[in-house]
Parts: C-alpha cells; structure tokens; sequence
C-alpha cells in the first residue's frame, strides 16, 4: 500500500519546482532532450518536440519548463518559471486529488522502492564489481535554508565508510570538492565536485583494480578565472535581493532562492540572467531551489561517471555494475549514462513522481543509508557465505 504525507510531497514539489496543472490538456517530456529541466508551455515556440509522456495520465499534467533552453536562446527570464515555482508552493498550490494519488501509484510501479527490490537488484549484480556513485544534497544529507549548515548525520557517515570498504565510492556533487570534503570526512573516497568538473582520487590508497590509476582531473580548469569574476559581480548584483545567496562553487556558481521572498524570484532571475547573458562561455540550469552558472562544456555528472570508471579500470568491463543515487536534475545526466550502457542502475530520491531516467527510487536520505547499510550487509553475508563453504 503505497501512501505518503500530503504537505511533505508539496513541500517537495514545491522545492523541486514541479508544477502540477488543472487547466492544461497537453503533457509534456524532456525525453531524449539534453539536461532536462523544466519545460514551459508559455516558450512553445521554442521549445523543442513535445513527446508524449506515457505514465502522466488522465486531467492532471506535469508542466515542465526548460530554463537551460532559455538561457541558451538569450531569452527573458520566463515569468512561466516564477509562476510554475509559486504556483507549486504549499501556500498556493491546489489540493492532491485522487487522480495525483492514483499517477503516484503508477510512477512508483514504474520506479519502485530500491529497498523494496533489493533482492532482485543484488542479483543483477552477481558476479559483477558494484561501484557506487553518490550526489550529496538531498541524498546524502536532507534539504535545509542554509547550504553551509547541510551536515550529514554521524550515522550516515559510517554507512558511507562502510560501503567504501566493500565498494569503491564517489561523492558526485555540484558543490566546491574542498567543501563535500569538509562534510564528508571520508579520505576512502573519490570525489567529483563542481557537476563532475574536479575529480579527485583517494587520499587513503584504496585499489580495487590492478588497472586503477591516480585520479585528478579538472576539465574545466582555464574558466577557474572567469568563474571568480562572475562569482564577485553576481554577489555584487544580487546583494539587494533578501535572503539570495550566491556559492561560490569552483568551476560553478549557484545563485540560492530558497530563502527570497517568491514575489522577487522574477527579478532575482532577471539579475543572474543578465549576468550570465554578457558571458557567452557561460550558461544556466536549475537546480532545487537554486540557479547553477557553469562553463558550457560537454561534462556533466554523467561524464564523470563514466571517466571514473576509466580511472578503477573499468572503461570496457561488462563485468561492472554501477550505482548512481541522486536526487536533482542535474543527476539525471548519469542515470541517463547508465540506461545507455545497460549497465547497473539509477536511484531517484525522491518523494513524488518526478519525469526521471533512474529505475529506482528511495524517498528521502535515511532510506538512502537504509539501502548503503542493507548493500553493506549483503556483501559481509555473501562473503561469510563463499568463506565457509571453501
Ligand atoms: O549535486 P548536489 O550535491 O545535490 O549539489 C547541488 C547543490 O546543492 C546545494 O544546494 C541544495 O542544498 C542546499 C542545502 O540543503 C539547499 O539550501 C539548496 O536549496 C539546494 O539547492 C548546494 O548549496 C549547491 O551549491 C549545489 O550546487
């Protein structure tokens, strides 16, 4: 029996900006699309083909708004966007209806509960080498207002040690890697910060693969200047907007809202849109709550991915199994990776049904370490096993 608390779904929507509209009859999908994000109705003359989105069904529609295509197309911030974010706020979004249960009902059929296939996902992985990936807001630490305060708990700092003993493991984040690190503690670890863009390997030597090699990889390196100079006019430009909160990320930049009065988003975006406008090597997309600027080059958390894989060895091995867990856009570039390799799987965390390319999900962080624990115990278990029987 599938049920869920009502205002923790709106607050999540609403966090995630996923509009759920009456009024529209049309749906649509960012399938197939580079970086999905949020695809409007109001942009239809530029949006890219609409294709139908099988599991929405009935009256109710997912909208979808793709900021990234307006940026690129040097557009004005869409009004669309501010709309879909308030109108998805627990203040004013409309009542979940028993239709909205019933496609929640369908989504999670169609991405069911990781821990609920557990069996089934272990089994896919016989005789393969599981690798696991991990993005870290959202997934590993919950959503708070204070990016600086997104501490992960003790517990789950030790279900991440754990896993690293029996799985190599990456940290696969838009933050700055120096400061995951600070988080995550962990020296076992690889990490990926700026979306991919800072690789690094472990401090702590862990080999799991005689053709591993020292990994440090910063694809994005020469916009290093360029980035701390949009990172100061954004500051400056953004200062008279309360509760904006520009990061400095690295090889990226995230212009925060969570905390802006909703009636100033329109013009907070207009600002940052400006910005970015005036810098062609540089463009846009949304995160929860949170505009990330980055260098327009072809990596993303997918890429990295699969450069880690090079890194453990790994680059043409059928016999690996990869696991990406993540909750934001900007993870779907990796659970996409997978879905083209055919190989292991994507987990969404996530609370509501969300337009996703991972075939799994889990609901909120804690279920996350419940899932790293249980792999955890699994592996010592199959590992006793195979002991006792030679
Ligand atoms: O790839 P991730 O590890 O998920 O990082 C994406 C962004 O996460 C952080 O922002 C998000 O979490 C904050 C703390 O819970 C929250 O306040 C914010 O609204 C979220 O968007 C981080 O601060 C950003 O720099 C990352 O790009």
């Amino acid at each position: 029996m599938v049920s869920f608390n009502i205002e923790a779904e709106r607050e999540n929507m609403a966090s995630q900006n996923v509009l759920i509209v009456d009024a529209f009859n049309l749906t649509l999908s960012t399938e197939g699309l580079p970086n999905p994000s949020i695809y409007s109705i109001a942009s239809q003359q530029k949006r890219p083909p609409v294709v139908p989105c099988g599991g929405y069904t009935n009256k109710k529609k997912i909208m979808l708004q793709n900021l990234e295509t307006n940026a690129a197309a040097g557009a004005r911030p869409n009004n669309c966007w501010v709309e879909s974010i308030r109108a998805s706020s627990p203040t004013h979004m409309k009542s979940i209806t028993p239709s909205l249960l019933e496609e929640k009902r369908a989504w999670i059929i169609r991405h069911p509960s990781a821990l609920d296939m557990f069996h089934e996902i272990t089994e896919a992985s016989k005789g393969k080498q599981i690798v696991m990936f991990l993005d870290y807001d959202g997934t590993l630490s919950p959503i708070v207002e204070n990016p600086d305060r997104a501490f992960m708990s003790g517990k789950m700092r030790r279900a991440v040690r754990q896993l690293a003993k029996y799985f190599p493991t990456a940290i696969v984040t838009g933050r700055c890697r120096d400061k995951v690190y600070d988080f995550v503690k962990l020296a076992e670890l690889y990490y990926a910060g700026s979306h991919g863009m800072d690789i690094k390997g472990p401090t702590k030597g862990l080999k799991y693969n005689q053709k591993s090699k020292v990994v440090n990889f910063q694809p994005a390196s020469e916009f290093l200047p360029l980035i701390d100079k949009v990172y100061k006019v954004l500051v400056e430009k953004t200062k008279s907007t309360p509760g904006a909160r520009v990061e400095n990320n690295k090889f990226c930049i995230s212009v925060h809202f969570r905390c802006v009065d909703e009636k100033k988003w329109n013009d907070l975006a207009q600002k940052v849109k400006e910005v970015v406008n005036e810098y062609p090597q540089l463009n846009w997309r949304q995160g929860r709550m949170v505009m990330e600027i980055r260098p327009k080059i072809e990596w993303d958390k997918g890429k990295a991915l699969e450069f880690l894989l090079e890194c453990l060895g790994f680059a043409d091995c059928s016999s690996v199994f990869p696991v990406y867990i993540g909750d934001d856009t900007t993870d779907e570039d990796a659970f996409k990776i997978l879905r083209k390799r055919g190989q292991g799987f994507g987990i969404l965390v996530s609370k509501f049904p969300k337009k996703t390319s991972a075939s799994y999900s889990l609901r909120e962080p804690d279920e996350v370490m419940d899932f790293l624990q249980k792999l955890v115990r699994w592996k010592r278990d199959s590992a006793h096993t195979t002991k006792s029987k030679v």
